[in-house]
């Protein structure tokens, strides 16, 4: 059975700070948000962990893998660094969706995300060390179909842009309404799904919704193991497999998920 650990990461009063005494430059913002996201990005990645920006104040980790003792450590490391603090909360489920909610719930009871004396909150429950070898999460890795001859080497940036984005926003509520899956886009024309255990037939639904929506084609690799890193992995070589074969579904065997990792 699937079970998906998940870290809400957010900013301690991070908007006051934004504007305290004044209005910072908005390029110094930037630099930050994006060296505090890379931060997340190789800790949680060094312990095979999935990490998404988000909105950058409020960011999304996948932390199969991670305990209380590795998220006490993140806060510390980048309270050691950083002008801002962070906040942690933990949930897991089966769904994707109920883990952020239990994730978030933690955070919002601690108080406001503009609370100048909530800080450094952790909270939440980890699996426990059986749990975690036992169960798998499931990790669907979404790819335009031929991104660069139709948008990239054709359109301005921008233009390409809005087409990526409507094939993005329209597969990422279909799948949070329909599944409780949780879909986030990562650079490109790449779109990552975490989700519970979804048939072929329901992938293609999804990726059938956004055709007709967005008019956006879509192909999927769906790899499933005990850490994000493998089953992120897994569904990337699953993609390839569409690729070589012309097929919009792939899922990865087992045995694909061990033998390159
Ligand atoms: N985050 C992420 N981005 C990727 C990955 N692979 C490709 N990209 C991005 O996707 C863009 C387009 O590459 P592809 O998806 O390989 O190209 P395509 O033209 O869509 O061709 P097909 O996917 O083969 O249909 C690249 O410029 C990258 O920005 C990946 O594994 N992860």
């Amino acid at each position: 059975m699937t079970n998906t650990q998940l870290t809400l990461v957010q900013i301690d009063n991070y908007g006051p700070w934004t504007v305290t005494p004044d209005p910072r430059r908005e390029m110094d913002l930037q630099t930050l948000q994006s060296r505090l996201f890379a931060d997340l990005a190789q800790f949680v990645g060094s312990r095979d962990g999935y990490a998404f920006f988000t909105r950058f104040d409020n960011m999304v980790a996948v932390t199969n893998g991670l305990d209380r003792d590795d998220h006490e450590l993140l806060q510390e490391s980048i309270g050691n660094r950083y002008p801002v603090t962070l906040s942690l909360g933990i949930g897991a489920d089966r769904s994707p969706a109920v883990a952020l909610e239990r994730a978030t719930d933690r955070i919002q009871r601690a108080g406001s995300a503009q609370d100048g004396d909530r800080r450094e909150v952790l909270s939440g429950e980890t699996l426990a060390d059986a749990d975690r070898s036992d169960t798998d999460l499931q990790i669907a890795h979404f790819d335009v179909n031929d991104a660069t001859g139709k948008y990239t080497d054709r359109l301005n940036e921008f233009d390409t842009f809005i087409h990526i984005e409507q094939g993005y926003a329209s597969l990422m509520r279909h799948l949070r309404e329909e599944h409780g899956a949780l879909s986030f886009f990562v650079g490109g024309d790449n779109i990552i799904s975490v989700t519970p255990d979804l048939t072929e037939d329901q992938y293609r639904a999804a990726i059938d919704h956004v055709e007709a929506e967005a008019d956006v084609e879509l192909k999927v690799g769906v790899g499933t193991a005990s850490n994000a890193h493998e089953a992120g992995f897994a569904a990337k070589h699953a993609l390839e497999d569409c690729r070589h074969r012309g097929t919009i579904v792939e899922f990865a065997d087992a045995a694909v998920e061990t033998a390159d990792d």
